[in-house]
């Protein structure tokens, strides 16, 4: 099974294009979304994160105030690296339980979509890298317009990063997200169709030469029955 990697900067277009490989029936696993699973109450990441943040981040209900802690670990390095410490070895467990079911279901490809994938250093994991990329213009103006924010904050949290000039350069394909959707959408279909995996690639997973060898009794047994 491909298991390929899919990056980019903060409001570069990541979840855009995960809602394309979706659309394609492809597998995708989203990080952000695990990252948000493993702090609910009672998981075992929530305890970590309370403990190092204090109740002073918590809602009135128990859960996590995500707006209060962004506000906290986005403006300080430090806290930003113990979030990452509490959090990151769970998203990795998860992360490692869906890619082994995935291919235990046989499917072909797997797509992750992980933000911080080169900077955990996880993209040496990849049979392929793909990078969403926009100019700094535009990632700063769609980060102000979808969160609101103003252009300090804004980029503050893109330099929480990796700088996406940077990621490109790891790479296997770079998906160019500064124009409209529908070029973004002919290049995802592009790289799709290039990195499809062969048929032999399929043969050689766990489940294709079961399904091989019924089918071809299933041939024999009918050429028997035809035959007499
Ligand atoms: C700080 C938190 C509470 C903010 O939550 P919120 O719902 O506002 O944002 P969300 O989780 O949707 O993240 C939005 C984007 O912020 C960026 N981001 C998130 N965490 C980090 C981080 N630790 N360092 C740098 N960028 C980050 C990513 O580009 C992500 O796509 C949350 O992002 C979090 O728990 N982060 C730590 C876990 C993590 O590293 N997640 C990234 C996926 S591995
Ligand atoms: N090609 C495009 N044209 C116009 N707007 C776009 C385009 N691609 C994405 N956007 C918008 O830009 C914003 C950021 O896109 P998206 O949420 O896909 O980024 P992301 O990389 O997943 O962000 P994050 O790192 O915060 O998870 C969204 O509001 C989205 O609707």
């Amino acid at each position: 099974m491909k298991v390929i990697g899919l990056t980019g900067g903060i409001a570069s277009g990541k979840s855009t294009v995960s809602r394309m490989i979706i659309r394609r029936n492809i597998p995708l696993i989203d990080t952000d979304l695990l990252a948000r699973q493993i702090v609910e109450p009672g998981k075992p990441a929530y305890k970590r994160v309370v403990k190092h943040f204090t109740r002073e981040i918590l809602n009135e209900d128990g859960t996590i105030d995500r707006v209060k802690l962004g506000d906290m670990i986005f403006s300080n390095e430090n806290k930003r690296k113990i979030l990452n410490k509490c959090t990151h070895p769970f998203i990795r467990t998860e992360v490692f339980k869906l890619v082994i079911w995935n291919w235990i279901k046989g499917e072909k490809m797997v797509v992750i979509d992980v933000p911080l994938l080169i900077e955990t250093r996880l993209h040496k994991f990849m049979n392929l890298v793909l990078v969403v990329y926009c100019s700094d213009q535009i990632q700063i103006n769609r980060l102000i317009n979808r969160e609101n924010f103003s252009e300090s904050i804004a980029r503050q949290r893109i330099n929480s990063q990796l700088p996406l000039k940077e990621k490109v350069k790891y790479a296997d394909y770079v998906i160019d997200n500064s124009g409209d959707i529908k070029t973004t959408e002919e290049q995802v279909e592009k790289i799709l169709n290039i990195t499809k995996p062969s048929s032999l690639n399929w043969l050689l997973s766990w489940w294709g030469p079961p399904i091989l060898a019924i089918s071809l009794a299933i041939k024999g047994l009918l050429f028997i029955v035809d035959f007499f």
